[in-house]
């Protein structure tokens, strides 16, 4: 019987990211109720796709994954405190999110902002703290300067904020695609930029590995987009049809469901491209690629 080089890999990193998350969140000297929240949303039970990103950028280079835990870890909570919020009522006024009630349903409106302020704050201790022998001081502060980027008003919070502006307009593709990319890509992008600064790679690298996360970025939001059409509530872990609702721009409602299929399938062949020029052992990113076209799981 074959076993997939990439459930192997998933099932070995997985769990580590999801154990630096809990050490990092019981430590804290801070109010049961407050740690609770956090950990209730970090353990609700992400894909973790970001960490492993990272960790198959570091296998790419040859590095040992284990050296991306931190910053995994901190992502994870940047994604994670997005998550909580993007739920609030002012935002997407979500009920259900990873299958289960949404944050702020179980701890109220008030904690659950103040949970995302602490995960998104606690992310750039894990960065700092980073083990010398791992990443220099050089090395983690490019990794603070360029996630500070990739999550805030030049990113992602820059993106949610064109896409609230956005809702019940009629926008250009361009348009959407700036809501993506920042909404959605430069976090995903930074996973694997930041496998690349861990592992000190050249700047020609580095940029077709950007090239790789600019086209995952835009085909993991596209394929949201779709499943929010024709995924199952089981799979997507919210009821379907909030797009809609909510009178978003998605890929779908711009390019009809074929065309966001088509744009998606473009976007993971660009993607394989871009990879295939690095000249690096690609094998996990190509398999990671091939889950974001699929996200069946
Ligand atoms: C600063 C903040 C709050 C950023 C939120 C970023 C984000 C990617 C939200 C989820 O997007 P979505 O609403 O398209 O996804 P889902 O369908 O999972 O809610
Ligand atoms: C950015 C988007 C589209 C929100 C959901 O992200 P994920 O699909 O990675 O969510 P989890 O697996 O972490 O729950």
């Amino acid at each position: 019987m074959r076993i997939d080089p990439l459930d192997t890999f998933i099932s070995h990193y997985k769990p580590l990211v999801e154990n630096r998350l809990e050490n990092a969140v019981t430590q804290l000297e801070a109010p049961e109720s407050l740690k609770n929240s956090m950990l209730y949303s970090l353990q609700a039970g992400g894909k973790r796709i970001r960490p492993l990103l990272l960790f198959a950028t570091l296998k790419a280079f040859g590095y040992k994954p284990e050296m991306g835990v931190d910053t995994a870890a901190a992502i994870e909570m940047i994604h994670t405190y997005s998550l909580i919020h993007d739920d609030l009522p002012s935002m997407d006024d979500d009920d259900l999110r990873r299958g289960k009630p949404t944050n702020h349903k179980v701890y109220g409106e008030a904690t659950a902002i103040l949970a995302g302020d602490a995960l998104l704050t606690l992310a750039f201790k894990m960065v700092g703290s980073i083990d010398p022998e791992t990443a220099d001081a050089n090395v983690k502060l490019a990794l603070i300067n360029t996630l500070s980027k990739a999550a805030g008003a030049e990113g992602m919070v820059g993106g949610q904020v064109a896409d609230m502006e956005g809702e019940g307009e009629k926008l250009t593709l361009k348009e959407l695609e700036y809501i993506h990319i920042n909404k959605t890509g430069r976090l995903l992008a930074y996973s694997v930029l930041a496998g690349a600064e861990i592992a000190q790679a050249n700047q020609s690298v580095k940029d077709k590995l950007s090239q790789f996360a600019h086209h995952i970025g835009l085909a993991f939001q596209i394929r949201d987009d779709i499943l929010d059409l024709e995924g199952t509530e089981e799979q997507i872990g919210k009821p379907i049809g909030s797009d809609t609702e909510n009178e978003k721009n998605t890929y779908p409602s711009l390019l009809s469901l074929e065309g966001a299929k088509k744009a998606l399938t473009e976007h993971i062949s660009q993607a394989k491209q871009a990879l295939s020029t690095t000249g690096l052992d690609t094998t996990l990113l190509e398999q990671i690629t091939d889950l974001i076209g699929l996200r069946n799981s």
